[in-house]
C-alpha cells in the first residue's frame, strides 16, 4: 500500500489558519448565515456604543441641568428596545450557522465514507475510520459553533467597545486592560487549590470506580478467590478519599466565592479609582469614567475567554487533521462514463492483479462468457476466485490485461452504472437494520409493492412476517433466511449478470435446499458466475471453469472434466473422501 494513502497519526496538524479556510471553503453556501450574524454583531456593538454615549451625557447633563428626562433618555431607552432583537438573532443565526455546518460537514464525510476505494479501505482500521467520523468531527463542530454563536461576536463587540474607550479616554482605557491580566494572574493564584483539590477528587472517583468494574467484570475469578473483602476494603479507602477531597475543594469553594466576587468588581473598582483621579484633573467627565467602566466589561469578555478560546481552538486543530486526513483518502476512480450494454457478457483477457505489497493473485486470467450462460468458478482455496468477482464489480484495479463487461472495459464504466448490471449475493449477507420488505426494497428503490412481494414469494420467503423488525445486521433471522431476503433483492434488482460467491456454503443440508430453490429461480435469464466449494451441486451448471495459481487450469462440463482427471477430478474426489 503506497505510504500516502495511509491514515496517519503522527503527521504535523494543520495550521489553525489552515483549518479555518477549509472549514469555510467547505461551508461557503452557508455564507450568507454568517455575514448576518456578523452584521447583527456589528448591529448590537453599534447599539451599544449608543447607549453608552447616552449614558455618558445624561449623567454630565445630570450633573449641570438636574434633569434626566432629555432627548439621550428617549434614545438609550430606544437602544434597549433593539438590543434584544439584536443580540437575540445574533445568537440564533450563530447557532443556525454552527448547525449547517455540522450537517454539511457529517454530510460530505458520510459521502466521502461511501466512495472510499477498497484497496484504500483494506488498510485501515473501521474503528479509526469511524472515531474520526464520529468523535473528532462532532469535537470540531463543537468548538466552532461555539465559536460562531457565541465568542465572534464577543471580539467583535468587544473590539467596538474598545474603540468606543478609546475615544472616551484612551488613558483610562489602556489603563483597564493593563489591568486584566494582573487580575487574571491573581485570579488563577486564589483558585489553585480549588483545582487540585478536583483533581484528587476525579482521581480518587476513578480509582473506586475501576475497582468496582475490577469486581463486576471479573465477578467470578472475584468469587472464586474471596477477592471480595479485599476489594471491599480497597473501595472504601478510596472512596473515603474521594470524600475528603471532596469535602477540601467544598470548604475551599466556600472560602474563595467571597474572594472571587471581589475579583470580579475588583477591575471595575481600581478603574474607577483612576476616573475619579482622571476626572479631578478634568481629564473626564463622570459621564465619561462611567461609560468606560461599563464597557470594561464588554472589553474583557473576550479577553478572560481568549485561553479557553485557544486551548478549544488547539484540539480541534488535531481532529480537523484526522478529519481532513480522511477526506483526502483516495476514492474510487469517477473517470467512467455511463455505457449500454452490448456484445459478450464478460470476457477476461490476461488479466494480472496483486493485492498491495503482496504476490501476484490473478496471473493471465483468460475467459469469456456469452449472455444468459452459466457458469460455476472453481478452484482450491486462496486460488483468486472471488478476486476475479471483485475486479469484475471495479472494487479493484487490474494491474494489467483486459476486463470488459457487456461490450465495455471495466474502466471505461462508471462505477455506478457498471453495478446497476450486476447483482451480488456474498457467503453471509449483510442486512440493513429494518425489516425483510424494507431490505428487499433497496434492491430497486423505484419497485411497486406488487415487484416486492413477487420477489418476496419468489425467494420463498412468503411463510415469514416481513414487515417485523430483523434486527442489527439481520441477527434475528436464521442464516438461510438472510441468504433468501439478498436473494430476493437480487431478484427485484433485476439485473442481467448475476455474482454469486458461495452463497450456500454457511448453510445446512435444510436451509441449503430453500436457497438453491430460490436460487434456481433468480438465475433463470441471467447470465451468471457461480463460486462454488460444493462441486456435487455443480452438475447442471452450463460450464465449470477451474482456477489455480490466479489463472484457468480447465473449463467444460463436470463429465468432460471428470474425464480430464486433472485438477478438477482431484478436488471432486477430495471432497468425495470427505463425505
Ligand atoms: N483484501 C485482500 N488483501 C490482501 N490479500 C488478499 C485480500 N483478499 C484476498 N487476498 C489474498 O488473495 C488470495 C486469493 O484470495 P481469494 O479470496 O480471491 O481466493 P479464493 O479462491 O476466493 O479463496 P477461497 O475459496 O478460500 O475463498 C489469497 O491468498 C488471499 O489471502
Amino acid at each position: 500500500m503506497n505510504v500516502d494513502t495511509m491514515l496517519s497519526t503522527n503527521e504535523v496538524p494543520p495550521s489553525t489558519i489552515q483549518v479555518m479556510k477549509r472549514y469555510l471553503a467547505v461551508n461557503a453556501k452557508h455564507n450568507p448565515v454568517l455575514v448576518s450574524t456578523i452584521l447583527f454583531s456589528l448591529l448590537t456593538s453599534a447599539v451599544l456604543s449608543v447607549m453608552t454615549q447616552c449614558l455618558h451625557a445624561m449623567i454630565d447633563d445630570y450633573g449641570a441641568t438636574g434633569t434626566i428626562v432629555n432627548m439621550q433618555t428617549a434614545i438609550l431607552l430606544l437602544s434597549l428596545a433593539l438590543l434584544i432583537p439584536s443580540q437575540y438573532l445574533q445568537q440564533f443565526l450563530g447557532i443556525k450557522y454552527g448547525g449547517l455546518c455540522d450537517r454539511t460537514m457529517r454530510d460530505k464525510t458520510f459521502a466521502i465514507m461511501s466512495q472510499i476505494d477498497m484497496q484504500t479501505l483494506d488498510s485501515q482500521r473501521m474503528g479509526d475510520i469511524l472515531s474520526r467520523a464520529n468523535s473528532d468531527l462532532g469535537q470540531i463542530n463543537a468548538t466552532l459553533q461555539n465559536y460562531y454563536a457565541v465568542r465572534l461576536p464577543q471580539q467583535i463587540i468587544g473590539l467596538a467597545a474598545f474603540i468606543v474607550s478609546l475615544l472616551i479616554s484612551w488613558q483610562l482605557t489602556l489603563f483597564s486592560l493593563a489591568i486584566v491580566p494582573v487580575i487574571a494572574l491573581l485570579q488563577m493564584k486564589i483558585s489553585a487549590p480549588l483545582t487540585r483539590f478536583a483533581l484528587q477528587w476525579q482521581q480518587a472517583a476513578g480509582e473506586s470506580l475501576s475497582i468496582a468494574n475490577n469486581l463486576m467484570g471479573g465477578y467470578e475469578i472475584a468469587k472464586a478467590y474471596n477477592l471480595g473483602s479485599n476489594l471491599r476494603h480497597r473501595y472504601d479507602a478510596a472512596v473515603d478519599r474521594a470524600a475528603d477531597s471532596g469535602m477540601n475543594a467544598n470548604r475551599a469553594t466556600l472560602l474563595l466565592s467571597p474572594l472571587g466576587r471581589i475579583m470580579f468588581f475588583l477591575p471595575q473598582i481600581i478603574i474607577c479609582g483612576f476616573g475619579v483621579y482622571l476626572a479631578s484633573i478634568h481629564h473626564i467627565t463622570s459621564g465619561g469614567v462611567m461609560s468606560v467602566i461599563i464597557l470594561s466589561v464588554f472589553i474583557g469578555n473576550p479577553i478572560g475567554d481568549f485561553s479557553s478560546v485557544l486551548t478549544d481552538f488547539k484540539t480541534a486543530r488535531g481532529c480537523a487533521s484526522r478529519v481532513f486526513e480522511l477526506w483526502d483518502l483516495p476514492l474510487e476512480p469517477t473517470d467512467g462514463t455511463e455505457r449500454k450494454p452490448g456484445g459478450d457478457a464478460i470476457i477476461f483477457d490476461n488479466v494480472e492483479f496483486s493485492y498491495p505489497d503482496k504476490p501476484a493473485v490473478i496471473n493471465g486470467l483468460s475467459f469469456s462468457i456469452s449472455r444468459g450462460e452459466h457458469i460455476a468458478l472453481v478452484g482450491g482455496s486462496g486460488s483468486g476466485k472471488s478476486t476475479a468477482i471483485k475486479l469484475l464489480m471495479a472494487l479493484y484495479r487490474k494491474n494489467g490485461g483486459e476486463i470488459s463487461l457487456f461490450g465495455n472495459a471495466v474502466e471505461a464504466w462508471s462505477t455506478d452504472a457498471l453495478r446497476e448490471y450486476i447483482s451480488y449475493v456474498g457467503q453471509d449477507t449483510y442486512l440493513f437494520a429494518g425489516s425483510i420488505w424494507d431490505n428487499v426494497a433497496m434492491g430497486n428503490r423505484g419497485a411497486s409493492d406488487e415487484n416486492i412481494q413477487a420477489a418476496i414469494d419468489a425467494a420463498l420467503l412468503n411463510e415469514m412476517d416481513v414487515k417485523r423488525e430483523i434486527g442489527e445486521r439481520g441477527l434475528r433471522l436464521s442464516g438461510g433466511q438472510r441468504q433468501r431476503v439478498a436473494i430476493a433483492r437480487a431478484m427485484l434488482k433485476d439485473a442481467p449478470l448475476l455474482l454469486l460467491d458461495e452463497p450456500t456454503s454457511a448453510l445446512d443440508t435444510q436451509a441449503e435446499a430453500l436457497v438453491t430453490e430460490a436460487l434456481r429461480r433468480l438465475m433463470q435469464g441471467r447470465t451468471t458466475i457461480i463460486i462454488a466449494h460444493r462441486l456435487s451441486a455443480l452438475r447442471n451448471i452450463d460450464r465449470i471453469v477451474c482456477m489455480q495459481d490466479g489463472r484457468i487450469a480447465e473449463s467444460g462440463t463436470h463429465e468432460q472434466l471428470m474425464m480430464l482427471q486433472g485438477v478438477y477430478y482431484r478436488l471432486y474426489k477430495s471432497q468425495e473422501a470427505d463425505l
